[in-house]
Parts: structure tokens; sequence; C-alpha cells
């Protein structure tokens, strides 16, 4: 029996903002984002068989193991380089499902970066971003496991160094599916991209949050309460959002008031993922 491999964390981000430049000629837009990357999130265990299965316990709700991007991730990475060899994955989730924490291509990213190490398979960091695109736009950032300016429709990325606060997550128990906002006539589509949007926090916003307010009144409750207690954006096309703070005392004091109705959590904003530690410190 091979020993397990365990604990590979699959961490959330936020989108400190999201500003959307254009629509290209396919529907796609042109956006600019800035991803961060928080100590807190999903975990993996991984066991490598040598019969070519890949099985995933307990599976998500919802989802079938076949769609499940880990399951596809896997899967992805046998065809791309013909391993014979296969995995049992055991999934402890904590993120909320569409709520623009990236949860699902984060641990998509994972099962990438902890098979290639796993199946001895010495794909670069190029290649399994390359690998993780095909999945999902938000896959390569966990991959390369850096905070980072994104631009393009999201892919083209550039790390950045930037301050580390605190912050409280708040989900306001709803999901929002990503095409209805990027689909919805109101949507703001011509923010001006910036040079260096990293430099300039008073100009971050997201372009999405408008429209997720008018379509989804929990999320603008959440919002309108914990702007009582920080400064607070919603992350990517919603549902989730987020306070910021300069201490972890003043983020836990702020959730200790938060409704029953909401769930929550409070986390570190981190310039290098937790799983891109694992990897340089095992
Ligand atoms: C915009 C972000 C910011 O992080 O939103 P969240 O999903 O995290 O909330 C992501 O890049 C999203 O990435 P992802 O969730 O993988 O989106 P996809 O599955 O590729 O796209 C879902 C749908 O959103 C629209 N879409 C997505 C990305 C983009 N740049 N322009 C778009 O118009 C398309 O209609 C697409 O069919
Ligand atoms: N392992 C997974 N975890 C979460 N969602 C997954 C997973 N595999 C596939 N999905 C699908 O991806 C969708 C987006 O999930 P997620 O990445 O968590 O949210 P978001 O894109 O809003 O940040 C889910 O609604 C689900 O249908």
């Amino acid at each position: 029996m091979p020993t397990p491999s365990r604990n590979w964390p699959a961490p959330a981000k936020l989108n400190l903002f999201l500003h959307i430049n254009g629509r290209r000629g396919d529907g796609y837009h042109e956006l600019q984002t800035l991803f961060q990357i928080l100590d807190y999130g999903d975990t993996l265990h991984f066991s490598v068989t040598d019969d070519a299965e890949v099985s995933l316990l307990p599976a998500v709700e919802g989802i079938a193991n076949e769609d499940n991007l880990i399951v596809r991730a896997a899967r992805l990475l046998q065809r791309h380089t013909g391993c014979t060899l296969g995995a049992t994955i055991e999934l402890e989730k904590r993120l909320p499902m569409g709520g623009g924490l990236g949860g699902g291509s984060s641990d998509a990213a994972t099962t990438l970066v902890a098979l290639n190490a796993l199946w001895k398979l010495n794909l670069d960091e190029d290649t399994l971003a390359a690998l993780g695109l095909s999945l999902g736009a938000d896959v390569p950032v966990f991959v390369r496991g850096r905070a980072a300016v994104a631009d393009g429709v999201g892919e083209k990325l550039r790390p950045v160094e930037i301050d580390e606060p605190w912050y409280l997550v708040i989900a306001p128990g709803v999901e929002v599916a990503t095409a209805e906002i990027f689909g919805h006539p109101n949507l703001i589509r011509n923010t001006p991209k910036l040079a260096q949007p990293e430099l300039r926090p008073s100009q971050w916003h997201n372009d999405c949050t408008p429209v997720v307010l008018q379509t989804h009144g929990q999320v603008a409750n959440a919002l309108g309460w914990l702007i009582q207690y920080a400064p607070s954006q919603m992350t990517g096309t919603g549902s989730c959002v987020f306070g910021t703070f300069s201490t972890r005392e003043e983020a836990l004091n702020a959730y200790a008031e938060l409704p029953n109705e909401w769930q929550g959590f409070v986390a570190r904003g981190c310039n290098r993922s937790p799983l891109l530690e694992r990897c340089q410190h095992p």
C-alpha cells in the first residue's frame, strides 16, 4: 500500500478589484483584476494507485465526479503525459461554491501541482498553468501561487507584491452565475485600463457589483452590514463580500458580530500561496 500524501492546500482567492474594459467579438470580456490568495481554503489528500483509476471522495453535492474539476484535472494530466498511474483523492471542502472565491479552480490547480509531483511527471510551471487555463480562467493564478494582476480575459498574469491585510469574508448564502452577470445589459464595460493598478488602491472597484446588488438582495444586505466595520468589496462576480482590516483582532471582532444567517471566515491575504509554500518547504 502506498503512503498517502496528505494536506495539500487549495486556498481561496479574492479579486481586490475587477475592472471590465470591453467586450470582444466572441462575447468574452476584456478585464483587469488583482488576485490575492488567502491562507484559508479546501484541503486535498492523495494516494497514488497503479491502475490509472481516478476516484474522489466524498463527492461534492450536486456535481458528478466526472464533472468535478479535481477529476478533470487528474485526467487531463494523464492524457497530456501518457501517465498510467492513478489516484484516490480525498477532499475536505470548506469554500462555498459560486461565491467568487475560486474554490473549484483552486482544487483543480492543487490537483495538477500535487499529481505532477506524486506521479513524478516533471512538468514545469508554465505547462501546468497552460493545462489549468483549459479548465478555467482562474486556474493559472492558483498554479503559480502569487498575488498577481491579470489582463486579457484574465489569462495574462503579472506577479505583484502588495499589502497582506486581514479579511473578513462573508458568504451570503446565494450562488451567482458568472455568465449571468457578464451577460447582463446593465454591466459597466468601459472602465479604462490602468497602468500599474496595484499601486493605485484608491481606484480599485468591482464593475460587477452594481448588477449583482440589483439582482441578488442578499449580497446587498451582506455588503451593507460589512461596510459598517471596514472598507468592503465583492469578490469576482460574487456572491462573497470581504472587509479589509489591518489586524486579525479587528477582523475577529467584526466576525463575532456576524448575523447567524451568513457564514464567514477570517483569513490573511498572502503574496505567496499556502500551496507554493508547501511545494517549496515540504
Ligand atoms: C471574472 C472572474 C474573476 O475571478 O469571476 P469569478 O468566477 O471568480 O467570480 C473569473 O475570471 C471568471 O472565471 P471562470 O469562472 O473560470 O469563468 P468561465 O467559466 O471561463 O466563464 C463563465 C462565463 O462568463 C463569461 N466570461 C468569463 C470571463 C471573461 N473574461 N469574460 C466573460 O464574458 C462568459 O460568458 C463565460 O461563458
Ligand atoms: N471541486 C469543485 N469545487 C467547487 N466547484 C466545482 C468543483 N468542480 C466543479 N465545480 C463547479 O464549478 C463552479 C464554480 O465553482 P467555484 O470555483 O467554487 O466558484 P467561483 O467560480 O464562483 O469562484 C461550481 O458551481 C461547480 O458547478
